[in-house]
């Protein structure tokens, strides 16, 4: 990988700052609603805590003026019953009572420090010798005799806790970013034919990973669903009905062109659906396509849809999933992500990226995928192609 992991590092008796994502949904009352993401980083700190490791973690959750942007108490609690280890909750992140209670730290012991977006430097931007120069890190570092990098979900983030440290701190990628760099950069290694299942309501990332996958010929087949489906059959000459036009429209104007011009270029790889599930009332409603257009909006595929898509999973070198393949939240046009998502699981590699694609799967309970990723913005990233400013400066730090 090129990048210094856990194994170049001598924990024992060492003060380890790591930075992790436990970004997490909140429930109304402000409380925890999925701990997923913390989970994603028991193996990595109890590994840091186990060999005698001084864990001061550092963390952010929401956005400024946001309604899940939170203390982290919760999470430090939650961490505590995870991990075999306690960990501590500090309400400060850089002061003069963040770098106390760091230096409080024994051997085997952790501390997680308040959320680093309380501080205005964090929610910015800048090129990695800048961060190096911002409160946080400037405050920080002297206390760290290593920094450890294992929040892969932000490491598409420019931001000082993400980049700043490893200018001025031995610094190294945890294991949970370690295996999604393992997995989602080396995505041209893994068995062929590669099927990617682009659904969801991101339409814009959806056909900027397709038209990426196809131009460096990694997909051999791509299955549209979901609102990019919808587009890809406006695209395709169907007159899908004006809720969903609309629906499509609203996400972004030139989406119906752009898939246009990808069918064009490589029509026989794309399949869009023969049918759609829509909503009459709540209830779901099967129609062919030959039957559109219908005045309600299409929320799932459709039957002869899930049973083609779930056909070519069946001789499936390697399944790729980003977006849901319909509103799998309401039971009713749940039926499409169950069944596509479950026959993907059988292909002989799969991997999952995307933060509500990843949700899905454990609201409906579907599992045996290889790898099902902790990041929606950063596997986007990676699945077209692009770097992440996290790893770019640990592999710059390395190389130095
Ligand atoms: N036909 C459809 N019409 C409207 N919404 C849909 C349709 N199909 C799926 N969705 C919605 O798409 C949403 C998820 O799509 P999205 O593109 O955000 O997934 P994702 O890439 O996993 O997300 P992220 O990585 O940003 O968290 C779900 O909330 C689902 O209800
Ligand atoms: O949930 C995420 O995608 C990451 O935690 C990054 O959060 P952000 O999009 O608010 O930077």
């Amino acid at each position: 990988m090129g990048i210094p992991t856990l194994d170049d590092l001598a924990v024992d008796g060492t003060t380890v700052g790591i930075r992790v994502d436990i970004n997490s949904p909140l429930s109304d009352s402000g409380t925890l609603a999925d701990d997923a993401r913390l989970r994603a980083h028991v193996d990595t700190l109890n590994e840091l805590l186990d060999r005698g490791g001084r864990v001061a973690i550092l963390a952010h959750q929401g956005r400024p003026g946001g309604d899940e942007f939170a203390r982290l108490e919760d999470h430090a609690a939650r961490l505590s019953d995870l991990l075999d280890h306690p960990v501590e909750y500090c309400d400060a992140t850089f002061s003069a009572d963040a770098r106390a209670a760091i230096n409080l730290l024994e051997d085997g012991q952790a501390v997680l420090l308040e959320n680093t977006r309380f501080y205005s430097e964090e929610y910015m931007e800048f090129p990695a010798e800048k961060a190096a120069e911002t409160f946080l890190v400037e405050r920080l570092a002297p206390e760290l005799d290593a920094y450890v990098n294992d929040a892969f979900a932000a490491a598409h983030r420019s931001q000082p806790s993400i980049v700043g440290f490893p200018c001025r701190v031995d610094s190294y990628a945890g294991r949970v970013m370690e295996r999604e760099l393992d997995v989602l950069s080396n995505i041209e290694e893994t068995p062929t034919p590669r099927v990617y299942a682009l659904g969801g309501a991101k339409i814009a990332d959806a056909l900027d990973v397709a038209e990426s996958v196809l131009d460096r010929g990694l997909a051999d087949t791509i299955l549209t669903s979901g609102m990019t489906g919808n587009a890809f059959l406006a695209a395709s000459g169907v007159d899908v009905g004006e809720p969903s036009e609309s629906a499509i429209l609203d996400r972004d104007a030139t989406a119906i062109d752009q898939a246009a011009e990808l069918l064009d270029e490589y029509g026989e790889k794309i399949h869009v659906p023969d049918d759609v599930a829509v909503s009459r009332d709540g209830d779901r409603e099967e129609v062919d396509v030959a039957d559109l257009p219908v005045d309600a909006p299409a929320l799932d595929v459709g039957e002869a849809t899930i049973a083609a898509y779930a056909d070519v999973f069946e001789t499936a070198g390697t399944a790729i999933l980003n977006g849901p393949p319909g509103v799998f939240e309401e039971d009713a046009f749940a039926l499409g992500t169950r069944e596509i998502f479950g026959a993907a699981a059988s292909a002989e590699y799969s991997i999952v990226g995307g933060g509500d694609t990843a949700a899905s799967l454990r609201q409906l309970g579907i599992d045996g995928f290889d790898h099902v990723s902790t990041g929606g913005g950063a596997a986007l990233r990676l699945l077209t192609g692009g770097t992440l400013p996290a790893v770019e400066v640990l592999r710059q730090d390395s190389e130095a």
